[in-house]
């Protein structure tokens, strides 16, 4: 099959529990929850977006044919080859809704060039195996598929979406990342206030935005 990519770039893991790692990030073109057209956003089922994941003509985006061509494009993007002793290059699929398009055949690529996968999805898909570090980020209103993983990351508040519904769930960590958007500051300070009452619960900033890195 082939994949269709936004964009790729070199940073460092802004969110959740490897925030801070350098990796490589591959956004996928498309996602489930909504077009990705602002005229559709109010009718979308996830309305909070704040990725643009529409078409391949972002930097290094465009269409692969194969797995192992995404993947040597992935992999040009670590600076050492081969990888120098104690680093561990880290590729993350986002998107869009990377479970749309990650499959096996790439999986197996990426772990032939050495690399660990992680994986940025919304849930509604069930996860393929071999995922190293898999996040899941339940939507209000969309059905989970996924319910185990390594960390699962709220988006907080949704006003559907009651973090305790989510705490029997098979996950490593529970995050909450404050929604961005015109509430940004009081939902830093509720997601704060609920960590702080519900410790299995803690606090996710997205620090690539308090540094301005991609
Ligand atoms: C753009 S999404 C792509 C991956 C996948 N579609 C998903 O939703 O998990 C990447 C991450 O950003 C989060 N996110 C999206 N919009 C956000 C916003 N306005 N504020 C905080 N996090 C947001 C998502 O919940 C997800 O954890
Ligand atoms: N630096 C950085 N970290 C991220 N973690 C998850 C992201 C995403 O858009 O999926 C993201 C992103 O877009 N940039
Ligand atoms: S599911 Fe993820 S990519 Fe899709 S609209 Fe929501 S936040 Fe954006
Ligand atoms: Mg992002």
């Amino acid at each position: 099959m082939s994949y269709a990519v936004k964009e790729m770039f070199l940073t460092l893991q802004g969110e959740g529990g490897q925030a801070g790692r350098v990796a490589v990030f591959c956004r996928f073109a498309g996602c489930n929850l909504w077009s990705g057209r602002e005229e559709d956003r109010q009718s979308a089922t996830c309305r909070f977006c704040d990725t643009d994941f529409v078409g391949t003509n972002g930097i290094d985006g465009g269409r692969f044919e194969t797995a192992d061509a995404l993947a040597d494009a992935v992999s040009r993007f670590w600076p050492n080859s081969p990888p120098q002793p104690h680093e561990e290059p880290l590729v993350v699929f986002t998107g869009g809704e990377p479970l749309l398009q990650l499959d096996p055949p790439l999986i197996e690529a990426m772990h032939d060039r050495g690399f660990s996968i992680a994986v940025e999805s919304n849930g509604t898909l069930p996860a393929p195996p071999g995922i190293d570090w898999l996040c899941i980020s339940p939507k209000a209103g969309a059905s989970l598929q996924q319910t185990q993983g390594m960390e699962l990351k709220l988006v907080f508040p949704q006003p559907d979406l009651d973090p305790a519904d989510l705490t029997g769930l098979d996950f490593h960590h529970f995050w909450l990342q404050p929604m961005d958007g015109p509430d940004q500051q009081a939902n830093v300070q509720a997601a704060i206030a609920y960590c702080l009452s519900h410790p299995q619960w803690g606090l996710s900033l997205q620090t690539h935005k308090l540094t301005g890195i991609p």
